[in-house]
């Protein structure tokens, strides 16, 4: 299972979550991978945890004020980017431009989705891997995984019609190892996470719970 903590615009210690992360990848084996602000990308990247970005813009480089380049996130040190969070959509001739650009920056790519149509549609546009994030769950606590497994399950096959190589994650309201267990019977292959870690008082202690089933 891969674990990807988006910690969006939260106050929290962008490095202090990554140096935990890190750690508990380290000693559990588990992929655990930090999505922080852009700015953050590269302190985050320096401890040496997989840091990816929350976004990219569709653009290459040139008059562009604003945007978040692909090719500059890759140089800080992201290994992938999210694309069409819940939070920050995008239409779908911008999702397909932004995945070209994260290809031309050698970035994996996870293109989030609302509900099992829009999976198959993103799914359709080839990124490595989709993320199904119902947003009425999203920051809720309660885990997509068991009060809306349909929505999973619908999303992987969804997905697997439309092309196999594309991996599913699972995100909203993911906090805890049981979470993640529940989320890959239901053939998702990682979840995709923020508060649980992020608005921790003990994102180390909330990282290794997450993986403890894994181990
Ligand atoms: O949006 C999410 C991850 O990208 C999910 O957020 P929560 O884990 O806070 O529900």
């Amino acid at each position: 299972m891969f674990v990807l903590v988006n910690l969006k615009a939260y106050p929290c210690d962008p490095v202090e979550v990554a140096t935990a992360a890190a750690d508990v990848a380290d000693d559990s084996g588990v992929r655990v991978a930090v999505a922080p602000q852009a700015a953050h990308i590269d302190a985050v990247s320096e401890t040496g945890v997989e840091t990816w970005a929350q976004h990219v813009s569709p653009n290459e480089h040139g008059s562009h004020t604003g945007s978040t380049l692909a090719e500059a996130v890759a140089d800080a040190g992201a290994e992938g980017t999210l694309l069409n969070h819940s939070e920050n959509r995008l239409k779908l001739a911008d999702i397909d431009a932004s995945l070209d650009a994260a290809e031309r920056a050698d970035l994996e790519t996870i293109v989030c989705a609302n509900n099992p149509a829009q999976i198959g549609a993103a799914a359709a546009l080839g990124p490595d891997a989709v993320a199904v994030e119902p947003p009425e769950l999203i920051g809720t606590g309660t885990p997509v995984s068991s009060a809306d497994p349909d929505i999973v399950t619908a999303a992987v096959d969804a997905a697997a019609r439309v092309d196999g190589d594309v991996d599913v994650l699972c995100g909203a309201g993911i906090s805890t190892g049981d979470d993640l267990v529940a989320a890959s019977d239901l053939g998702s292959t990682g979840v995709l996470l923020a508060s649980g870690v992020a608005k921790a008082d003990d994102p180390r202690a909330a990282l290794e719970d997450l993986v403890e089933p894994l181990r």
